[in-house]
């Protein structure tokens, strides 16, 4: 079948956002097969993205619209803070809302999102989840950080799950951290049974970090906005964070604010790139 995107990014962190409303996809299970999803993935023999996304309607009555999330390795997700902004700039664009406020439900909930009339987006990213079991890890108790041992190596990292799970470690200076080494490797460790996003922090001052994150089942990208939010609320249970913080990741900044009330607020811009057709084969 011909399956009609528009190629979006938040930052640099790129996606392939579907039509599913006016276009047939599964609604049930996973909307094309995960090695489709992979070779549409593919930078060399796809379209190439961080994330696909899918716009679907709502299940529910209190809902504009559902959307679902798929890595680039075909893995279906709950959360994603700079696609859920491509999501709002997409559906506006696409007239299928000309509503300032959205509400979308996502595997990990309903959320809420405000679009600005300079096309920035904010989202309400939920409460911080903090017990070992909501991120998910393994842990005998809930603490402000943890010890991560691989072989001989070992990592303090801090973890919160917002929807999905994070960890993050501090670093004296980001240009130099072992993203791809240490990223995989936490990646995929034991201590997270559905595997983790993993960030590298280095604090600048109370209310500006730099990060770079190797998000699971991506790899390293230019910007990740739940990856964003859980380094400011690591940072700010560790006392080294004000409650308004810029993060300045590779692909530009995105700012934060949580007061320890309510959500996490992240804003930032969400660009549109070109729109596109091509030929997939369907779930079955
Ligand atoms: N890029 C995202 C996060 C996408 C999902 C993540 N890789 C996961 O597997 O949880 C963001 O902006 O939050």
């Amino acid at each position: 079948m011909n399956l009609r995107f528009t190629k979006m990014h938040g930052l640099g962190n790129d996606f392939m956002v579907i039509d599913g409303i006016n276009q047939p996809l599964p609604e049930t299970g996973l909307p094309l097969p995960a090695a489709e999803i992979r070779r549409l993935g593919n930078r060399h023999f796809g379209v190439g993205f961080d994330q696909m996304l899918i716009v679907q309607p709502a299940q529910g009555p209190e809902a504009d619209f559902r959307y679902r999330i798929l890595n680039a390795d075909g893995s279906e997700v709950s959360q994603c803070g700079n696609g859920a902004r491509c999501f709002a700039r997409f559906v506006r664009d696409a007239g299928l809302t000309d509503k300032q406020e959205i509400v979308v439900e996502t595997a990990a909930g309903q959320m809420t999102l405000t679009v600005t009339g300079d096309e920035q987006v904010t989202v309400d990213m939920g409460a911080p989840r903090w017990a070992p079991a909501d991120i998910p890890m393994t842990a005998k108790a809930e603490a402000d950080s943890y010890i991560v041992v691989s072989g001989h190596q070992a990592w303090e990292v801090g973890a919160v799950g917002l929807g999905n799970p994070h960890c993050t470690l501090l670093v004296e200076n980001v240009d130099q951290a072992p993203v791809e080494t240490v990223g995989p490797l936490l990646e995929s460790h034991e201590q997270f049974p559905e595997r983790v996003n993993v960030g590298f922090m280095q604090v600048v001052s109370r209310s500006e970090i730099r990060l770079r994150v190797y998000e699971r089942g991506a790899g390293e990208t230019l910007a990740c906005g739940s990856g964003a939010c859980a380094a400011v609320v690591i940072g700010q249970r560790r006392g080294l964070l004000d409650s308004q913080v810029t993060v300045h990741l590779p692909g530009g900044p995105l700012q934060i604010s949580y007061d320890g009330e309510g959500g996490i607020r992240m804003t930032g811009p969400a660009s549109r790139v070109y729109d596109g057709s091509i030929n997939v084969t369907p779930a079955e």
